[in-house]
């Protein structure tokens, strides 16, 4: 058993993150120190940080090109804005946290991990409908899909697409989340698998396309 083996890191994460896996290593230091400190992170998770958060989550960047720009609402300790953003240095990535402790945590390491593709904005990510605007909106962990379609929908442009990390839930959610897909603009959806062949437990993914004017906010919500 090598040094990383032992730091609990399997054999496949160099697989995944490749030229970057050193980054990914500081990624997973600070997760497992300061992470666990400032409460980002339960100390229980920290043996399992690369096989249930950071390699889970760093598959969904399979799914993003190089051209996209990516907001990741509700982004916590950087699940999975961080983990995506380490493996495609050359797309934009937004993470939107509205807490303030949490968003110090994101800043500091971004700033000493050197990820110059990530800026971090302290919000909900219902404030930033009308403001800005995404090709692909990911998120993990934050809402049942039939309350992230109304965050995430109308900060989408045309043909945008929502990737939200679910487990085996997934099919309810679409279901429960049906009028809401509709209202908010919603073209096609789908369930998409990423990691097979690399983890033991592949992510699934919901993947949400909006039609060509972009996610739609309906009449009685638009402000003003
Ligand atoms: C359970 S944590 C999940 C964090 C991370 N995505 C992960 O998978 O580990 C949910 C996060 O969503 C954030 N959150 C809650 N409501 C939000 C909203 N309206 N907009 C953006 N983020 C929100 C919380 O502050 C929290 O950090």
């Amino acid at each position: 058993m090598d040094a990383a083996e032992l730091q609990g890191e399997p054999t496949v994460a160099g697989e995944v993150y490749r030229d970057a896996i050193s980054t990914a290593r500081e990624y997973a230091s600070h997760l497992s120190t300061t992470g666990v400190e400032w409460g980002l992170i339960g100390p229980r998770e920290v043996p399992r940080l690369w096989d249930r958060h950071i390699l889970n989550c760093a598959v969904v960047a399979d799914l993003v090109d190089a051209d996209d720009t990516v907001v990741d609402v509700g982004s916590g300790a950087g699940l999975p804005g961080i983990a995506m953003a380490i493996r495609r240095p050359d797309t934009a990535f937004t993470l939107v946290e509205p807490l303030a402790r949490r968003v110090q945590w994101l800043e500091m390491v971004v700033a000493d991990l050197g990820l110059h593709n990530v800026e971090v904005v302290r919000a909900r990510s219902e404030e930033l409908a009308g403001t800005r605007r995404f090709s692909v909106a990911t998120a993990r962990a934050v809402a049942a899909l039939s309350g992230l379609v109304p965050w995430t929908l109308p900060l989408l442009g045309p043909r945008g697409r929502l990737l939200a990390i679910k487990g085996q839930a997934a099919e309810e959610e679409i279901r429960k989340a049906g009028q809401a897909l509709r209202s908010f603009g919603a073209s096609e959806k789908k369930i998409v698998t990423v990691g097979a062949g690399l983890l033991e437990v592949p992510t699934r993914v919901v993947e949400v396309i909006v039609g060509q004017n972009g996610g739609k906010v309906p009449g009685s919500l638009r402000k003003g």
